[in-house]
């Protein structure tokens, strides 16, 4: 439903901020954005949106968008829902009100019962008639979510929904866009720079740096394969440690289970069939939004590790040898 092929921006005509981007969203995906400050998300939200005139393609629902009249990219923005990361409400309207503009806009009927539907959904109802000013941080993400697809968008934008909030109104916000997704089938496009924000909610990922592309695929594969960069970029997931080691000729493995094996005791059976100690040098399970993920760092020891790795490679979704 968004093709986005070979897009270019430039601000000043010489220096490209985005560079030779392309990605695919199908109908309903959550993609995720991330990468760190300056890399180019917000420019690319920006020239998604067309508030910047990118070089490229960006096929909406097949048609063009960068080369449509004002008047036809008016009406494909009545398609696009975009919420900011500071809500941007107005602060003399109420919560009714405030979600209600875009209907006004377009000149919509029916904008009660629209809008009251919305306010139902988000969970808003005994707010209503409240101002921003006496809302809680969470409750104002909700109004401009409610306001992003009051109109039935085909698309919604969200730059950094949760970067201002606490954990726990994060995780209700996370459950709010999940549920928006998956009962109005809109496809998303969320700026973040929480990796916990995609673990959770994000089907896809795409990893921008210097204004490229590092990556677009899976979120399971990115954090299989990336996950020194990600260490040294963004936190410090992994910091198994050497001194543990308890074996004196232990060989050391990665390795990655992802969906039904995780929870099944393949380490057991496996590491008994050939007669092999382990240790548990790091471990740690997360709920993805697909399936569970989960990664093991193991020192092990026995006659027969190399068959030990060549049969557990089998069950699992990736292995690799860190120490022979
Ligand atoms: N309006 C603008 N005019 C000129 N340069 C800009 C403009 N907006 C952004 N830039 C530049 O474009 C580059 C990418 O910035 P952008 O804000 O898109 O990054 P970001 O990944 O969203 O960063 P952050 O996480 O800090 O918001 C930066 O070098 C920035 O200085």
């Amino acid at each position: 439903m968004l093709e986005v092929k070979n897009l270019n921006l430039t601000y000043d005509g010489k220096n490209y901020v985005l560079k030779d981007i392309s990605f695919k969203l199908e109908k309903g995906e959550i993609l995720g954005i991330i990468g760190l400050s300056g890399a180019g998300k917000s420019s690319l939200l920006k020239a998604l949106n067309l508030l910047e005139k990118p070089q490229g393609e960006i096929l909406f629902n097949d048609i063009n968008i960068t080369q449509l009249s004002r008047k036809e990219l008016r009406n494909i923005r009545k398609k696009i829902g975009v919420a900011f990361q500071h809500y941007n409400l107005l602060s003399r309207k109420t919560v009714f009100e405030n979600i209600s503009l875009p209907l006004i806009l377009n000149k919509e009927n029916e904008i009660e019962e629209k809008v009251s539907n919305i306010i139902k959904k988000v969970g808003l109802e005994h707010r209503k008639n409240a101002f921003p000013a006496h809302l809680s941080g969470g409750e104002k993400q909700r109004v401009s979510i409610a306001r992003a697809i009051v109109s039935n968008p085909d698309i919604l934008f969200l730059d950094e929904p949760t970067s201002a909030l606490d954990p726990k109104t994060t995780e209700k916000i996370l459950e709010l866009i999940l549920k928006i997704n998956q009962d109005m089938k809109i496809s998303t496009i969320i700026v973040t720079h929480e990796m916990d924000v995609i673990k959770r909610i994000c089907d896809k990922i795409l990893y921008l740096k210097n204004g490229k592309v590092h990556y677009f695929g899976e979120v399971y594969r990115f954090f299989s394969e990336f996950e020194e960069e990600l260490n040294k970029e963004f936190y410090k997931d992994i910091n198994y440690n050497y001194s543990k080691l308890k074996f004196k000729n232990g060989k050391i493995i990665k390795v990655i289970f992802y969906g039904e094996s995780v929870g099944k005791p393949i380490l057991n059976k496996i590491s008994k069939k050939y007669d092999i100690i382990f240790n548990i040098l790091y471990g740690k399970i997360e709920d993805f939004k697909n399936a569970p993920f989960g990664k093991l760092i193991l020192e092990i020891e026995g006659e027969k590790t190399s068959e030990f790795i060549n049969d557990l490679r089998e069950y699992v979704y990736a292995l690799e040898v860190l120490r022979l």
